[in-house]
């Protein structure tokens, strides 16, 4: 059996630029990836089967799933490899601005990859990253990047590997499409050249306001881990409504995360760190 780690993606920064005539936004956006996310696993087998566990199972539907999207791209490109059995582990909240969805289908990518011996830097791999999805790339590389276009030119970046990272959803799916719809029109800049770190102080999520209309809770979420501990970066990943902070150690982070846990225990909280 090949298991594929499917890791949450943040957005350090997400500046919006203009609206495309294919109706998608030129983004320039800080790609970072999180020590941890949901799992897939990929094996040969008599029949096809495909089984959802984890803590967010239940609100994914096993016949309508980027999982699939991601099985069918894969054999357009490759061939079919036979009947699989896979396995999704679904531990991120969804729609929810951390891509699970995209790294979902990214670890499939790389799963039947490995499965079927095509090499991971296969120009059609890429492809089909392409048409399952603009974060679909970014996961697929799976490392820090700055991302460009409607976020699928990437440019690798180093600099905050093994940051401690706090991420917080107050349980309110927000669709990505609606976000965008919402957003006012007008380009505020570039991101800024520099460290990484540096780039993202001096970064925004420029669908915050948006997301922050459609649902209010997200101001309250940014309130809450802005004044808990001294976080080095607080901020909306994506198009919410999931946020989160960095922080210089572990040690802030647990006191951050039982403070948030004590006074919104309703509120997801997830322990990590950037890979
Ligand atoms: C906003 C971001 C930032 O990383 O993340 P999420 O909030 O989804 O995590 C992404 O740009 C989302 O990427 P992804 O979730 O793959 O988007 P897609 O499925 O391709 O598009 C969903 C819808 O979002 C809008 N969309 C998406 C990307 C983009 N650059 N411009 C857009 O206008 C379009 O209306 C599109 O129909
Ligand atoms: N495997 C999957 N995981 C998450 N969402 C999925 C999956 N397959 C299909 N979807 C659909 O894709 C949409 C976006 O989900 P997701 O990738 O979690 O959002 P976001 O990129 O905002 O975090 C959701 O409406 C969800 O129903």
């Amino acid at each position: 059996m090949i298991v594929e780690r499917a890791p949450a993606k943040i957005n350090l920064a997400l500046h919006v630029r203009h609206r495309r005539p294919d109706g998608y936004h030129a983004i320039e956006t800080l790609f970072a990836f999180a020590r941890d996310g949901d799992a897939v696993s990929v094996e040969l087998a008599a029949a096809s089967s495909f089984t959802i566990t984890g803590p967010f199972a239940a609100a994914l539907s096993t016949l309508d799933n980027l999982v699939l999207a991601a099985i069918e791209a894969f054999a357009s490109a490759f061939g079919t490899p036979g009947p699989l059995a896979i396995g999704l582990d679904k531990n991120l909240p969804v729609a929810s601005g951390i891509g699970g969805g995209s790294a979902d289908a990214a670890a499939v990518l790389r799963a039947l990859a490995r499965l079927t011996q095509v090499s991971p830097d296969d120009p059609r791999l890429a492809a089909c990253a392409v048409e399952l999805g603009a974060d679909v790339p970014a996961c697929l590389l799976g490392r820090a990047a700055l991302g460009t276009g409607r976020g699928e030119q990437l440019a690798p970046l180093d600099g905050l590997a093994g940051t401690p990272l706090l991420l917080v959803n107050p349980r309110v799916a927000v669709s990505t499409a609606a976000v965008f719809a919402r957003w006012d029109g007008e380009d505020r800049g570039p991101i800024a050249e520099g460290g990484l770190l540096d780039r993202a102080l001096s970064g925004r999520n420029d669908l915050e306001a948006p997301a922050r209309a459609i649902a209010p809770v997200i101001g309250d979420v940014l309130a809450v881990l802005g004044s808990t501990g001294a976080p080095l970066l607080t901020r909306m990943s994506g198009s919410g409504a999931t946020c989160f902070a960095l922080y210089r150690d572990a040690t802030e982070r647990a006191h951050a995360a039982a403070a948030i846990r004590a006074s919104h225990p309703d509120w997801w909280c997830l322990e990590s760190a950037l890979a």
